[in-house]
């Protein structure tokens, strides 16, 4: 279903996969993916990213993100299914996707926008929640008043298009209340290859 936001294209399926099949991919992608530190820079230093995280992909789609250059790691096996279905039921060609794991609720994503030149100037992508609900938020860049706050729940998929990304930042704050791990999988499509 669409979610109304002036200035945004955003869709939202609470339940694209059911709570067995979420579940299963989370535990196959907790052991299958190779979880590590990023390095982000932040206004100029190069500091360890509140997360763990992993850019998966075709082999052409290298992606720069806060200033590093990524080559992505192979697919894991869980994921090519995941891949397959998005692209025929999204008509999407997703060639990449950057997976996060949020250890508990001090783990977290600042505000940003995913506007890297490698997406193109209308970004399409479908970012897939496993594992403890966590909040999400949307504001708008020049009227803090255009806001949304969605609570992705394990399965639910929300996707966005067109200027989402050139008139909102999104961020995933981080919480003091007792949560456990989740996996966010943010399926991308690298438009020019280098
Ligand atoms: O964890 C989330 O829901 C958001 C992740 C995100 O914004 C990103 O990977 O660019
Ligand atoms: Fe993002």
């Amino acid at each position: 279903m669409p979610l109304a936001l002036p200035g945004a294209q955003l869709t939202f399926d609470p339940h694209w996969l059911d709570a067995a099949a979420a579940r299963s991919l989370f535990d196959a992608l907790m052991l299958q993916v190779p979880w590590e530190t990023h390095r982000i820079r932040i206004y100029g230093r190069l500091v360890d990213s509140p997360r763990l995280s992993c850019w998966i992909g075709d082999p052409d789609a290298v992606y720069t993100f806060s200033g590093t250059r990524f080559v992505p790691h192979d697919w894991p096996a869980a994921l090519r299914p995941v891949r397959e279905r998005l692209n025929r039921e999204l008509g999407a060609d997703f060639n990449s996707v950057l997976a996060n794991l949020y250890r508990n609720g001090a783990d977290s994503m600042g505000w940003h926008s995913d506007s890297e030149a490698e997406l193109g100037p209308q970004p399409f992508i479908a970012s897939l929640s496993l594992g403890a609900t966590r909040r999400f938020a949307l504001k708008n860049r020049r009227d803090p008043e255009r806001k949304l706050a969605l609570d992705l729940a394990p399965g639910s998929l929300l996707t966005m298009a067109g200027d989402t990304q050139t008139n909102y930042r999104h961020a995933l704050p981080r919480t003091a209340k007792p949560v456990g791990a989740r996996i966010n999988l943010t399926f991308r499509r690298i438009l020019a290859p280098r």
